[in-house]
């Protein structure tokens, strides 16, 4: 019999096919009964052997796996550095804003290095995307457009200041009573009381231009509004709508109107109507072209509003002189008022509503300040008693005297003078 040892096993030399001779000597022989026993012996091993080589066989089987997945990820770690190498490689593209999109394979755009061009459009590029005022990249050589840059935020989110309630009431504005009537005839009553203007069929306007010189109470009064009607506030200011979104505009004031819907009752408060709605003098520039659109837009959904739904419309300019007269249409803005600078019991009045809550001393003569404050709007009335406050503050006073007061008069009306020397005629602080 032929020994056979364990390494032969295991080193799968062993040839499970071959009989030894040896082994036929036991057939036939006394040996016969050994010989079963032998055979079954060996069956007991070699079962055992195999139960040994099957383990032997799932564990190299889930190695290979393992190996296998590792490859494989690997691989795909080489693709992803090969990538990131030839991203690294490639010429850098050019950033460019779009200035007007001609067609669907041609937009002009404007680089963020200046010039103009009439470029091509990759065709993976959704059309959506592909509106004035987006950032683009261009292809260095070719100029085309291979990406649109996505916005880091949200224009319609940052250039609206949307308010559901408002803390401000008509008491506390002081001197502008026949303004807030016509504000509560046009845009109040409108809103709480529709049925009324049904009755005696007339519409009311669709929307309200208020204009005077800043710091007169334009804002106060639209929120004062907002609050007595609990409609929301929206407010945009047209500058912004220009300067910071070139080519948005439109887009932002189709928002600005749908929110409103949505938001309703609601007024939309339109601060530096002039900035978008100016007569214009130069139709070829860009930006002239990008401030007409918006004003189109503006016009276009004041003109496919209902007059007797429950959005109102409110808008500010200090410039009411270079207003494109479109906007001022019937139809459109059209009622205009104007809230002027104080006069001297007005100012007497604005000193009271903001001094209401602060601890001033029994003998202040409001009268008095107001005298001395002739060229002072609501603004500086109310940045007077807040200076007045700070000083007794400093002073580490119980109550604001008459001197805080006049001090601060002194100082702030100084300071409004030199502010207006050194600014160029025509224009406000
Ligand atoms: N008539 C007023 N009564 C009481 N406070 C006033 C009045 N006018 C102005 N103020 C004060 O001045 C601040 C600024 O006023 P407001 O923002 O309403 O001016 P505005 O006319 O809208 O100015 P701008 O044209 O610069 O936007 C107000 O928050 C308020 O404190």
């Amino acid at each position: 019999m032929s020994e056979t040892s364990d390494s032969d096993f295991e080193h799968g030399r062993y040839d499970f096919t071959s009989v030894n001779k040896a082994d036929y000597d036991y057939v036939g022989t006394d040996n016969e009964e050994d010989f079963s026993k032998y055979l079954l012996d060996r069956m007991r091993q070699l079962e055992s052997r195999n139960t040994l080589l099957k383990e032997q066989c799932d564990q190299i089987e889930s190695e290979k796996r393992f190996v296998e997945s590792q490859k494989l990820k690997y691989e795909r770690e080489v693709r992803r550095l090969q990538a990131e190498v030839d991203r690294l490689k490639t010429v850098p593209l050019v950033v460019a804003t779009i200035m007007d999109v001609i067609s669907e394979e041609k937009v002009l755009v404007r680089s963020s290095t200046g010039p103009q061009f009439m470029v091509n459009v990759s065709q993976y590029l959704s059309e959506e995307s592909l509106v004035p005022g987006a950032k683009v990249a261009l292809n260095q050589q070719t100029l085309a457009i291979v990406e649109v840059i996505p916005t880091s935020e949200d224009p319609a989110v940052s250039a609206m200041e949307v308010i559901e309630s408002q803390d401000v009431d008509y008491e506390d504005i002081g001197g502008l009573d026949s303004q807030i009537q016509e504000l509560i005839e046009s845009v109040e009553l409108p809103l709480t009381k529709p049925e009324a203007f049904q009755r005696i069929g007339i519409t009311p306007p669709k929307g309200v231009l208020l204009y005077g010189e800043p710091g007169t109470g334009k804002t106060l009064l639209a929120k004062a509004v907002a609050h007595r009607t609990e409609a929301t506030y929206i407010r945009v200011v047209g500058s912004e709508l220009i300067q910071k979104y070139i080519g948005d505009g439109s887009k932002l004031v189709r928002e600005l109107f749908d929110m409103a819907r949505k938001k309703s009752p609601s007024i939309i408060f339109i601060d530096e109507l002039d900035a978008i709605a100016s007569r214009r003098l130069n139709d070829t520039n860009g930006a002239d072209r990008e401030v007409q659109r918006t004003l189109m837009q503006l016009l276009a959904e004041m003109d496919g509003f209902d007059n007797r739904g429950d959005v109102r419309i409110i808008a500010a300019t200090n410039r009411l002189d270079v207003l494109d007269p479109a906007i001022l249409r019937p139809g459109r803005f059209d009622r205009i008022v104007n809230v002027p600078m104080p006069d001297e019991e007005a100012r007497a009045n604005i000193f009271r509503i903001h001094t209401r809550f602060m601890s001033v001393a029994k003998d202040i003569d409001f009268k008095k300040l107001a005298k001395l404050t002739e060229k002072a709007s609501g603004a500086d009335l109310n940045a007077i008693a807040m200076e007045a406050g700070m000083l007794a503050v400093r002073l580490d006073k119980k109550t604001i005297s008459m001197d805080d007061f006049l001090e601060s008069v002194q100082k702030v009306m100084s300071k409004k003078e030199t502010e207006k020397e050194v600014l160029p005629e025509g224009m406000f602080i």
